[in-house]
């Protein structure tokens, strides 16, 4: 549904180069530290900032292609983007109801309902999670087949952010064609709902994988200076210097195990891996 190859960005002091699939029905989650390029990137998909060599493509066609009506099968949050905090939900719905054909008032208006959003309260009085809560709502109220959801559980507490990424898993069970490309700071949350994970550091995608390999078939490594000159290095992505010697990312857990049963192979969460790359050195 989107492929980007080697699409580039440039900004006076940084530069967005990356290359990514998201395939129909599924969600993929993009997951960085502050600065990394997430905003970027999701504006650069929705034509917001030009692309200025290697492509981005919807549905097989440019971005820059695309027509108001593909446009409004994208249902999206930005983080900056917010609705004039005079309005109230009933003035949004109207406008929302003039803006998109396929616009599902009664979605709208009942699961605003559900998350006890006030109608006629302005939304300036608003807190952050209810803000929160109302982009996405807006996203999922026009039949979009692709959602692009840049952070869209920041600022939100725990049960808050729950209730988001639940609403996106029924959104996909309603529409099982619908693809999602979500970024977050928090890898858990893109654990609970992503078929697979990119991390993206200044700029550059820095690891691809299923959720489910990461889960399963990457392990850390705990080895002193001695055991690392006996070790098999091919399947090892990166080292980081500990108080004993190093840790190694691997991701072929099980054949250190079995072929180094000496050495403590350690299962390690999304966040161990992801730190380990960020602050590690590529072997
Ligand atoms: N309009 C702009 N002009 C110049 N530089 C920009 C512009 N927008 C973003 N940048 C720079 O591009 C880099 C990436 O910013 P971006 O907002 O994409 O990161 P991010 O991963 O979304 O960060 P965060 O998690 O903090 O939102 C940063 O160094 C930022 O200063």
């Amino acid at each position: 549904m989107i492929v980007m190859e080697n699409a580039v960005v440039t900004y006076p002091d940084f530069k967005l180069d990356c290359s990514l699939e998201v395939q129909e029905g599924t969600i993929t989650g993009i997951v960085g530290e502050n600065g990394a390029g997430k905003t970027t990137l999701f504006k650069a998909l929705l034509g917001l900032v030009p692309i200025a060599a290697g492509s981005a493509k919807i549905n097989g066609q440019d971005i820059a292609a695309l027509s108001l009506t593909d446009r409004e099968d994208i249902g999206t949050v930005l983080a900056e983007s917010f609705f004039n905090d005079i309005y109230t939900i009933r003035d949004l719905n109207r406008l929302l109801k003039s803006f998109y054909r396929k616009f599902d008032e009664s979605y709208f208006l009942a699961q605003c309902a559900a998350f006890g959003l006030p109608d006629k309260q302005p939304l300036k009085q608003f807190s952050t999670g209810m803000k929160a809560k109302l982009k996405t709502l807006t996203a999922l109220s026009h039949g979009a087949q692709l959602l692009i959801l840049d952070e869209p559980t920041s600022g939100l507490d725990v049960s808050a952010r729950y209730e988001i990424l639940d609403l996106l898993q029924d959104y996909l069970g309603d529409h099982p064609r619908c693809s999602i490309l979500i970024s977050s700071h928090i890898s858990s949350d893109l654990e609970k709902l992503c078929d697979d994970i990119y991390y993206l550091k200044a700029g550059k995608i820095l690891l691809h994988e299923e959720t489910d390999r990461l889960l399963d078939a990457y392990g850390v490594l705990k080895v002193d200076d001695e055991a690392l000159g006996r070790l098999d290095r091919e399947h090892l992505l990166y080292r980081k210097r500990t108080n004993y010697g190093y840790d190694l990312l691997t991701d072929q857990r099980l054949f250190y195990m079995e072929n180094f049963p000496k050495v403590i192979v350690e299962k390690p969460t999304i966040d161990q891996i992801l730190l380990l790359i960020m602050e590690g050195e590529r072997l």
